[in-house]
């Protein structure tokens, strides 16, 4: 199997961590559109938001996800890129779409150890846990109708990575 393999979830589900982790397993080239973004720009997510509000970072967002996919590649998300319906599409389209679910106290405690707030600038103003729980409500269903797995990710990485290679039937590569 060649194709993409995307990685959708809420902040803190452990896309950039997870993704990376996956790459080894599975010998794929890794990319994060976050990162991506932030190198072609030479800004953070918070200096885009503050420059071009949130709707400049989606739009850059969208052109990134474009230019990143190619096969053989684990495309890390950012949390937000399922608010676009033509990002949700051309992810169903183009690869294989994995959900990192976790529940809400587990995505807090995470982002409460290591905000890093120049990638993740406030979405709704309100403290971590209450935000977590707003945003997630709000996204939960764009990310189950998005992808073709959910796969558990509260658990450790090294789990999370085998259940992902389990639903898509690959073997682990040492
Ligand atoms: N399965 C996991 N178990 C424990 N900690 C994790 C796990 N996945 C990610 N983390 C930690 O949670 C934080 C957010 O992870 P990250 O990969 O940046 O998430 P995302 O890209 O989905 O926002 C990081 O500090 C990371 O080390
Ligand atoms: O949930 C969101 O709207 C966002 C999630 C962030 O990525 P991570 O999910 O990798 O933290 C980043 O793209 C930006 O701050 C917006
Ligand atoms: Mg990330």
């Amino acid at each position: 199997m060649t194709q993409p393999i995307f990685l959708i979830g809420a902040r803190g589900c452990g896309k950039t961590t997870i993704g990376q982790a996956l790459t080894h397993a599975c010998h794929f080239h890794f990319v994060d559109t976050d990162l991506a973004l932030q190198q072609q720009s030479g800004m953070s997510v918070a200096d885009i938001v503050a420059l071009e509000g949130w709707a400049g970072f989606r739009a850059r967002e969208t052109q990134t996800l474009m230019s990143v996919t190619q096969p053989g590649t684990v495309v890390a998300t950012g949390g937000g890129i399922i608010l676009a319906p033509v990002n949700r599409e051309f992810m169903r389209q183009n690869g294989v779409v994995i959900y990192l679910n976790a529940p809400v106290p587990v995505l807090a405690r995470r982002l409460e150890a290591f905000p890093e707030e120049s990638q993740r600038p406030t979405l709704t103003g309100k403290p971590i846990s209450e935000e977590v729980a707003e945003v997630l409500a709000q996204r939960d269903a764009l990310y189950r109708e998005t992808a073709h797995y959910v796969v558990d990710a509260s658990a450790a990485p090294e789990r999370v990575v085998t259940l992902i290679l389990d639903a898509l039937h690959l073997a682990t590569a040492s």
